[in-house]
């Protein structure tokens, strides 16, 4: 890092020597991390690393025991979680799990909207309806609106979680190993949507948790690589995201290869 920390109201995320404890445990120590706006970054790290930690911080789902966490602008502890949660999406095993099986796409996404899943008799305007289907359109799965969720392969189901973690129109989107489990083919058609929407200027700040380099889309500009709770790295992709500095992440000598926009990483 250059040294330079903006106001923390200029960054989308601001964590500031955060540590979190559960009971004994650390999961998190002294961390710290900056990310604004035009920013896409991954964050990788191996098993038991923090990463789900760190993403819940910064989802406004966990406090900090010690430190600060300002988020879009706004210091947790000192705002309503409840009206900063709409202006980050966020797209995780755990809240897929919570998604009806018997709910179709279109309702998945656009229920989001009133932050809830499953639709009852909310009143949602054409606007609305119209929004999901663009989403669901722009990750490639428009077709499926009408389907029940319960039927989708996982690649389409990581989709439309997408879509999904997209329609409050958030300044924040987060997404914890959207390509865990999926097929190849299926993981490099995620990876070239990802990479549009990442190159799009108007989507927003993006963060993706993931355990491989491979699934890194074209288009992400920063890394942050933690290991046993804490920072190993952090940056530019190009100054972070080097052999060295994967080996003390995964703590075993590896070497890492770019082909053109992507990446791959093997032991030596
Ligand atoms: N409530 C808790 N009490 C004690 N330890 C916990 C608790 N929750 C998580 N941990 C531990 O904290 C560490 C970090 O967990 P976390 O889920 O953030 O890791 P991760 O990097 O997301 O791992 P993975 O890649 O396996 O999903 C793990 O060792 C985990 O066992």
């Amino acid at each position: 890092m250059d040294g330079y920390v903006p106001e923390p109201t200029d960054l989308v995320i601001s964590v500031d020597s955060a540590t979190v404890r559960r009971g004994r445990a650390k999961l998190l120590t002294d961390v710290s991390w900056h990310v604004e706006l035009d920013e896409r970054w991954v964050v990788l790290g191996p098993n038991g690393a923090g990463k789900t930690t760190l993403l819940n911080l910064v989802a406004a789902r966990t406090h900090p025991t010690a430190g600060t966490v300002h988020l879009l602008g706004e210091r947790m502890g000192a705002v309503d979680v409840f009206e900063l949660r709409p202006r980050i999406g966020l797209a995780t095993a755990l809240l897929a799990e919570q998604i009806p099986a018997d709910e179709t796409v279109a309702n998945v996404v656009v229920t989001a909207a009133w932050g809830v899943v499953g639709r009852w008799r909310e009143e949602y305007d054409t606007l609305d309806e119209e929004r999901a289907l663009a989403l669901l359109s722009q990750l490639g799965v428009a077709e499926l609106a009408g389907r029940l969720y319960g039927t989708l392969s996982e690649g389409e189901r990581k989709r439309v979680q997408i879509a999904r973690a997209l329609m409050t129109d958030p300044e924040l989107l987060l997404l914890d190993e959207p390509a865990a489990g999926l097929d190849l083919g299926a993981r490099e058609s995620l990876v070239q949507r990802l990479s549009a929407l990442a190159l799009d200027p108007d989507a927003p700040a993006i963060v993706l948790v993931t355990h491989h380099v491979e699934e890194i889309p074209p288009g992400f500009t920063h890394a942050l690589l933690i290991a046993d709770g804490g920072v190993v790295a952090s940056g530019l992709m190009d100054d972070t995201l080097t052999g060295e500095n994967l080996s003390k992440t995964f703590g075993i000598p590896l070497e890492l290869t770019r082909n053109g926009d992507r990446y791959t990483a093997r032991a030596v």
